[in-house]
């Protein structure tokens, strides 16, 4: 036949209807094999991809003429394994899981990762809002696609996105669709980080609008996935120790979203504004409802203090805080369980036009109780939210004036004077208490 077959037991592995198929080989197959029409280039890349982390188990002879690969393998049952994966499906193909638990799971000492969801649409301070957690948690991460740091992974769920930009234009539909998007990979990678193992996960690539080659992500003390459906999926939501929506209404939406992509982006407003109003049915179809079922909601809407405020500088801003959750004590101001109106403007808090108003009480959120915290208007001097802070209870802070500090070393960062960076202080606040709680772990806390 023109190549030696190797003595142990031998499959011939092709790609049919962009599926990857097995035969055990014996030369009748063989001669069926080799008249099916499959992708060799394809599964050249796909399985050399493979082969990064699970070489030692899996040995190729290929027949350089012919589009099929002849795989050695010690038992059937790692055959089925590595034909089955889920990713070895259409455009993931050479997405996958290893065999074995990952090694940082002993260098690093992590008995499981913590996962964290945070879900929003596009434009909504996904990464504004990641990037303080980051501090938080005092993690310098890396350059690369997915932010790895030494304690947290934070991976873009739109690297699970099917069809690439131009597959959607063609088949009219949107990134928020689940027929853009591969569930069944995203939970089963997500399973399998959370059991311990590495995955090659795809990358989809935002620059070009295309999916590129797959990059290795290994377990992590928390691994945080963000996105348009961490828990759109139901199984996703079981796999879930903490979940963050952001909330962000459609007025401040439009304006964030139009101040970034003219500035960043070089979109034109008409564009934006189109993109915006296609999106909306799937976005409330698809991702809205996710909102019902978070521990923590952080809620932006237009002022109440302004009449008919055009500009969306000033915010009221709610952080909507689940009650029984195991783990999760929500922040209160005050007096637990009270309904409490504050005006703090005067002598401790200098304000200035239109104020401050600060809301806290129990309500109902899609029939669950919940405590809200809410706060209308701009901090004029960032160093006098310790005033703030002196009241609020059921913090999760490691000292006096954590939460002040936090918001003064990010000053500049978008929300940092008002509710949003606030709240976003408090729920990393509160993600770090989960990891402590859930692991028996401490994590020191960021001084200045
Ligand atoms: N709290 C805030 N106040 C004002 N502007 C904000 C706030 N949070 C985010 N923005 C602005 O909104 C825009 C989108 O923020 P960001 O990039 O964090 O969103 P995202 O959800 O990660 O977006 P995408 O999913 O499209 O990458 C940015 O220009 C950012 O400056
Ligand atoms: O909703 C989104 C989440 O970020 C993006 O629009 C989606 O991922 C598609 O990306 P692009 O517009 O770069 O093709």
């Amino acid at each position: 036949m023109g190549f030696v077959l190797p003595s142990t037991t031998s499959y011939v592995v092709y790609k049919s209807s962009s599926t990857i198929k097995s035969k055990k080989y014996n030369k009748r197959n063989y001669s069926s094999v080799s008249r099916v029409q499959v992708g060799g280039s394809k599964i050249s890349s796909w399985l050399s991809n493979r082969l990064l982390f699970q070489g030692k188990e899996i040995n190729t002879t290929r027949k350089t003429t012919t589009k099929y690969w002849i795989i050695t393998v010690s038992s059937q049952t790692a055959l089925e394994e590595f034909v089955n994966c889920s990713g070895s499906k259409g455009v993931h193909e050479s997405a996958g899981i290893s065999r074995s638990k990952s090694k940082v799971l002993r260098n690093k000492g992590i008995e499981r990762p913590v996962i964290i969801g945070v879900a929003a649409d596009s434009g909504c301070g996904k990464s504004t809002f990641l990037r303080r957690v980051n501090e938080i948690f005092g993690t310098k991460v890396s350059q690369s696609h997915t932010p790895q740091g030494e304690l947290v992974t934070v991976i873009c769920l739109d690297d699970f996105h099917t069809l690439d930009r131009k597959g959607r234009a063609e088949k009219k539909v949107t990134a928020l669709n689940p027929e853009a998007n591969n569930f069944e990979l995203m939970y089963q990678q997500i399973a399998a980080l959370k059991e311990g193992y590495d995955i090659m996960k795809p990358i989809y690539n935002h620059q070009t609008g295309l999916i590129d080659p797959p990059e290795l992500i290994q377990p992590n003390h928390i691994i945080v996935i963000e996105g348009l459906h961490p828990w759109y999926d139901a199984r996703m939501k079981q796999l879930l120790d903490f979940t963050v929506y952001l909330d962000i209404s459609d007025e401040v939406k439009v304006a964030w979203k139009i101040q970034r992509d003219m500035a960043e982006r070089g979109h034109k407003l008409e564009n934006i504004l189109a993109s915006i109003e296609s999106r909306k049915p799937d976005f409330q179809q698809y991702i809205d409802p996710q909102k019902k079922d978070a521990v923590a909601v952080i809620q932006v809407l237009p002022t109440r203090l302004i009449p008919d405020d055009t500009e969306k500088k000033v915010l009221r801003v709610r952080l909507i805080q689940r009650e029984g959750i195991q783990g999760f004590q929500s922040v209160y101001l005050y007096d637990e369980g009270s309904t409490i109106d504050w005006i703090p403007c005067g002598r401790k808090l200098t304000c200035s036009y239109p104020g401050i108003k600060f809301h806290y009480g129990p309500d109902n959120w899609y029939n669950h109780d919940v405590s809200v915290l809410e706060v209308d208007g701009n901090f004029e001097k960032l160093e006098e939210l310790i005033y703030i802070e002196s009241h609020l209870n059921n913090t999760s802070t490691k000292f006096y004036g954590e939460i002040t500090q936090q918001l003064l070393r990010n000053s500049s960062a978008p929300g940092s004077n008002n509710g949003t960076g606030l709240f976003q202080v408090l729920t990393a606040l509160k993600m770090r208490q989960l990891y402590e709680e859930l692991t028996g772990k401490s994590i020191a806390p960021v001084l200045v």
